[in-house]
């Protein structure tokens, strides 16, 4: 089998729960190296680099410059070390594959590649919507905000990371899998015109039709696809190991199938899996069910 894109690989963990509301997802990296990835991805002709993990530090007291953010100077300490990791890997042609922790950490991983990539598709798989400010948020989770905050939404701590000239585009994101959004986030979404395909639309359509439209939304006039995979867009059947846990979310052969599809098309140029928290999971299989998912999207089923 041949890797269907760039062949040399750098791993990159995110030991990081502060940006969720439960304690565990930091174990998130070594529940998926515990569950072979570099085995796997060796095993179809990856040349893989492990980069070690960027550990976060549990602060003494939790909230910030008068904020409802919880963590935030901790979570955007993190984000930036990572912003830099992901640009040095990308500097050294090797593709990053991140490991969460927490989703907050698509705030480091995307402006790391929007270093490189200054027209960036994003392919998100969540059963949330991830686009919360500061003013939006019921919780004060960061981990409810990297959308917003990779489009220069939110506070200025973290819409500076990487730069706040290096953002997302609105019409080259895409959510696919989602079924729980804040009345907020909603809004957000509509104003700013970004398609989401939520579990009806994948219900109705079927997840090939749902990921040609969603692939044509992330090339369109970009230089890359960004996958961002949290975990809890699968179902809940599937996915014991994570944190906010929602019924009724994709099925193991639909989200294989999606990132099979993402795999075909060779525009991949980054990718990042979080949410993994073994300490609520049952004999790691969530990491394993991750580290299955890595396999398609990394092109382990072509022939
Ligand atoms: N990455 C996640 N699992 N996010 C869950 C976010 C839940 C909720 N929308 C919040 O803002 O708190
Ligand atoms: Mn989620
Ligand atoms: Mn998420």
């Amino acid at each position: 089998m041949k890797p269907s894109i760039n062949s040399k690989l750098a791993i990159i963990g995110v030991a990081i729960d502060l940006g969720a509301g439960t304690p565990g997802v930091s174990l998130g990296p070594a529940a998926i190296r515990f569950a072979g990835v570099t085995e796997r991805l060796s095993n179809i002709g990856y040349q893989v680099e492990d980069m070690g993990d960027i550990v976060a530090i549990k602060p003494v007291s939790p909230h910030t410059d008068g904020t409802n953010l919880k963590n935030l100077d901790e979570v955007a300490r993190v984000n930036n070390l990572l912003c830099e990791k992901v640009s040095t890997a990308m500097s050294a042609n090797l593709f990053p594959l991140v490991l969460g922790g927490d989703h907050s950490i698509a705030i480091g991983t995307i402006a790391g590649v929007l270093q490189h990539k200054s027209n960036l598709g994003v392919i998100w798989f969540d059963a949330h919507g991830d686009i919360n400010t500061d003013e939006t948020s019921p919780s004060g989770n960061i981990h409810g905000m990297p959308v917003a905050v990779s489009l220069g939404l939110g506070h200025d701590r973290l819409t500076s990371i990487g730069g706040t000239d290096k953002k997302l585009n609105t019409k080259n994101i895409v959510f696919i899998g989602c079924r729980d959004l804040d009345a907020g986030e909603r809004k957000i979404l509509k104003e700013l015109g970004i398609t989401v395909f939520t579990m009806h639309e994948i219900d109705r359509l079927g997840m090939t039709e749902v990921m040609t439209r969603a692939i044509e939304i992330a090339s369109n006039g970009t230089d890359g696809i960004h996958v961002s995979f949290d975990l809890d867009s699968m179902d809940p059947v599937f996915v014991q190991g994570t944190g906010t846990r929602v019924p009724g979310g994709l099925t193991y052969r639909e989200s294989h199938l999606a990132l099979e599809m993402i795999a075909q098309t060779e525009k991949v140029v980054s990718a990042e899996f979080v949410e993994v928290n073994p300490i609520i999971d049952h004999k790691n299989e969530t990491a394993k069910t991750a580290v299955a998912l890595i396999g398609s999207l990394m092109g382990e089923w072509l022939i």
